[in-house]
């Protein structure tokens, strides 16, 4: 007797970022990926980000397709400049108090359609590791979910640190000198995996002298919950931070490392998939040009990210350091990088720098890291950042803002060989000699062989049969197992 092929119905995922830059990007990858393997997709935006995208993007960007399609919910925050970044502790309070009843609505919503139409239902949640709430509407409706951490391991594992760093009352400092008088120099010789790890080197949010830091709280929140997922996502690859998995996975639900996804992302061969983007800003694709007209690997580029903000004297540091440095660079100055100000620089330095200089706004930062020109990154150490300059075998000066940015930027420098620190204190001789070390000294020369070999091994996790691949299926299985 033969069997009866009885159709599965098909998974829809809904993916949950962050609404931040740098939490899009990766979610949109993971999204992409995870319809390449048969995943109906909606991807949800806050009505804030969803309208920058539309300006940067163009009117029909987000029109998707029919088995990939945007949604929105409102991020509960009154109305600010669609130019600019949102400020992140505002956003962590609204997101947490405001979004969980548009979310379960709208899950609702994507449910009654099922019904009526020919979509399946939704059967599992890919959310942010820090859109935790979510993890309610997965109990609710009784789907799997995934939660999504952005950051490196190393990065999360710090996070992991800040109960123990406040039951030992190392947090909140006593006053403000103690960010400069060597108090954050202390080693944390407990931490597991992390071997001389300073308090410095620990995600920032625990340099605060307010005892009711509200993004300590918001940390031990978002890790609090963690367990209650069924897989946790990480977009890094294992050879690359073994040391702060082994500690993690202690800790967490089944840990899935798909990593680097800008490797993954390039296996998903659609051009009507590849056509969706998530930059908030309108690319200079001129950036491109300029770099077509340069020696291999001689440019340094500059860029601090989507969240990063500046001093103008910090930024006249930058400008004539690089100037100084004769060497040719490339530096985006995002539109609100300098804090309450425009980014102004001299006319003395625009002349000095003609020919070999280019300043933009906001640029294809993944084809700018894959360019041959470009030999060094000049980066706050944001997690994609990092990991899109790793696989490309592209060395870093780590300039760390905010965050887990210190933990990624000591990472670099005492892990892995591929990036050298400058003082927060940035001062012009010090970028000066920096930037001619990275990009013509002896260091320089061997950060790039490590950066070369930790390329070669991202590529190597990103393969089909590759621990990153294998990772992936594992996730699959989770969020749908009969499929
Ligand atoms: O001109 C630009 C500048 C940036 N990007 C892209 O924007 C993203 C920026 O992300 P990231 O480097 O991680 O920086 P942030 O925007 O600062 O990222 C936030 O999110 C990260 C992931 O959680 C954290 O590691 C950071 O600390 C946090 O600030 C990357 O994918 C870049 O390729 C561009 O395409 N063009």
């Amino acid at each position: 007797m033969g069997s009866i092929s009885v159709p599965k119905e098909k998974p829809h995922a809904v993916c949950i970022p962050y609404p931040a830059q740098g939490h899009i990007n990766p979610m949109l990858k993971l999204a992409k990926v995870l319809h390449h393997k048969g995943f109906h997709i909606t991807f949800v935006n806050t009505e804030f980000n969803h309208k920058r995208l539309l300006k940067s993007r163009g009117p029909d960007a987000l029109n998707g397709l029919p088995s990939f399609q945007f949604k929105t919910i409102p991020d509960g925050l009154p109305p600010s400049n669609v130019d600019a970044t949102q400020d992140v502790p505002a956003l962590c309070k609204s997101t947490t108090t405001n979004c969980i009843g548009p979310f379960k609505e709208l899950i609702a919503e994507l449910n009654r359609d099922a019904a009526v139409s020919s979509l399946p239902p939704v059967s599992c949640i890919v959310s942010d590791g820090a859109m935790s709430f979510t993890l309610d509407a997965a109990e609710e409706f009784g789907i799997p979910e995934a939660l999504f951490w952005t950051t490196s391991a190393c990065g999360y594992l710090g996070y992991w640190q800040y109960s123990k760093i406040v039951e030992k009352g190392l947090t909140p400092l006593k006053d403000s000198s103690y960010l400069t008088n060597g108090y954050l120099d202390q080693v944390l010789d407990w931490v597991p995996g992390m071997k001389n790890i300073r308090l410095r080197d620990i995600p920032s949010f625990v340099r605060s002298t307010d005892p009711d830091e509200y993004m300590i709280k918001f940390v031990l929140q978002e890790t609090g919950r963690a367990h209650k997922a069924s897989a946790m996502i990480l977009n890094t690859y294992d050879e690359l931070e073994k040391d702060f998995l082994g500690p993690l996975s202690t800790l967490l639900p089944p840990i899935c490392t798909i990593g680097p996804l800008n490797l993954l992302e390039k296996q998903v061969d659609d051009d009507k998939l590849a056509a969706l983007g998530s930059n908030l800003w309108k690319e200079e694709p001129e950036c491109l040009e300029w770099l077509d007209k340069k020696d291999p690997k001689s440019v340094v580029y500059v860029n601090f990210g989507s969240i990063t903000v500046m001093t103008s004297d910090q930024l006249v540091e930058f400008a004539w350091g690089l100037a100084n440095s004769q060497i040719p660079f490339l530096w985006i100055i995002r539109p609100d990088l300098v804090s309450g100000d425009s980014a102004v620089l001299p006319p003395e330095f625009s002349e000095e720098i003609k020919g070999r200089g280019l300043l933009a706004s906001w640029c294809p930062q993944e084809k700018v890291l894959t360019h041959p020109s470009v030999g060094g990154f000049l980066t706050h150490s944001g997690w994609n950042s990092t990991l899109e300059s790793i696989s490309n075998g592209v060395p870093m000066i780590c300039w760390p803002f905010f965050a887990e940015q210190q933990t990624n930027c000591w990472a670099c420098d005492t892990q892995w060989g591929i990036g050298m620190e400058i003082d927060n204190n940035v001062k012009r001789d010090e970028v000066e000699n920096l930037v001619r070390e990275l990009m013509v000294g002896e260091k320089g020369k061997e950060m790039k062989k490590k950066s070369l070999d930790w390329k070669n091994k991202a590529e190597q996790a990103a393969k089909s049969t590759g621990s990153s691949s294998s990772n992936l299926e594992n996730l699959i299985k989770v969020l749908h197992p009969s499929y």
